[in-house]
């Protein structure tokens, strides 16, 4: 896929996964909306892109991605700014069982609500050109995990809306492809919130000993593979440290 002069929407950007696929994108020559729950952070990081990529190509937009209205307005200001919308990255998450309900709200709810209103700006029947959705998992999504159960579930969710989304003939001939990235453990904040979960410190430290910690390098190569391949609809791909990355789902099925 070509990124040059591509338009793209990366939700939870302010740090972490979103603010590097950010980056990404804007390196490869494309125009970023970032939006974020948290402003300061999110105007800091756009601020610091719209120096290095030139001040017309990054906006960012203030959105808890749970509130509807928000969010549609994400995709309202990126389509005046830009005239279109090509890449979507559903990305903004939490890890807290405490708070289980908005644990689900945000990984699942709010990736659906980003899904949705991608298809209804990129799809050829409502005047857009086609693009792709990627949306960010977790390996969480494939097995149980005791210290995150609402977490998982969340991830579970996410893969099997992505991949149903995927099998829909309509959605081909509108130019649409969707995918999802299932990082296990990698170098975020998320990561180092073990209040979460129902972890102690100490075995939580040797839990991320145990599996191991991605790179941030090797989660955006995995984005990047998952973005270039146009032949890419429905593809899963699991990241791990062991087995490096590999396709759970290659194609629509
Ligand atoms: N770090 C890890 O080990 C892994 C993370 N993931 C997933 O990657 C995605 C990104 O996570 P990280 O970068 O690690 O976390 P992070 O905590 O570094 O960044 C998450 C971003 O999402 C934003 N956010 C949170 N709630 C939001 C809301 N309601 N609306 C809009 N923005 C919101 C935060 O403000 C933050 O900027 C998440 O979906 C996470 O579940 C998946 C696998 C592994
Ligand atoms: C121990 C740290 C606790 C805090 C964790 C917070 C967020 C984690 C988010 C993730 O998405 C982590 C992803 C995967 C880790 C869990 C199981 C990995 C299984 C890997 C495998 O299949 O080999």
């Amino acid at each position: 896929m070509e990124l040059k002069g591509k338009v793209a929407i990366v939700s939870g950007a302010a740090e972490g996964f979103g603010k590097a696929f950010a980056e990404v994108l804007l390196l490869k020559g494309c125009k970023v909306c970032l939006c974020d729950i948290n402003a300061p952070l999110g105007q800091k990081t756009t601020g610091i892109f719209e120096q290095r990529f030139g001040k017309e190509n990054a906006i960012f937009v203030t959105c808890d991605v749970t509130v509807a209205e928000q969010f549609a307005d994400v995709f309202k200001k990126t389509k005046l700014e830009y005239g279109k919308i090509d890449i979507v990255v559903n990305n903004a998450g939490v890890a807290n069982e405490k708070e289980w309900r908005q644990t689900i709200m945000v990984n699942l709810i709010g990736s659906m609500q980003g899904t949705e209103l991608a298809v209804k700006y990129m799809s050829k029947e409502n005047g857009g050109h086609g693009g792709v959705i990627i949306n960010i998992g977790s390996a969480t999504g494939f097995e149980p995990v005791f210290f995150m159960p609402a977490y998982a579930a969340s991830k579970h969710g996410l893969i099997g809306f992505t991949r149903s989304w995927s099998v829909s003939k309509r959605n081909e001939a509108n130019g649409l492809r969707f995918a999802c990235l299932c990082p296990a453990f990698a170098e975020t904040n998320l990561i180092r919130f073990t209040e979460g979960t129902t972890l102690s410190n100490s075995t939580a430290e040797a839990l991320l000993k145990e599996i191991g910690v991605v790179k941030m390098s090797q989660v955006v190569e995995s984005f990047m593979e998952l973005l270039a391949d146009e032949s890419n609809n429905g593809a899963v791909l699991k990241l791990t440290l062991d087995d490096g990355a590999e396709y759970m789902y290659r194609d629509a099925r």
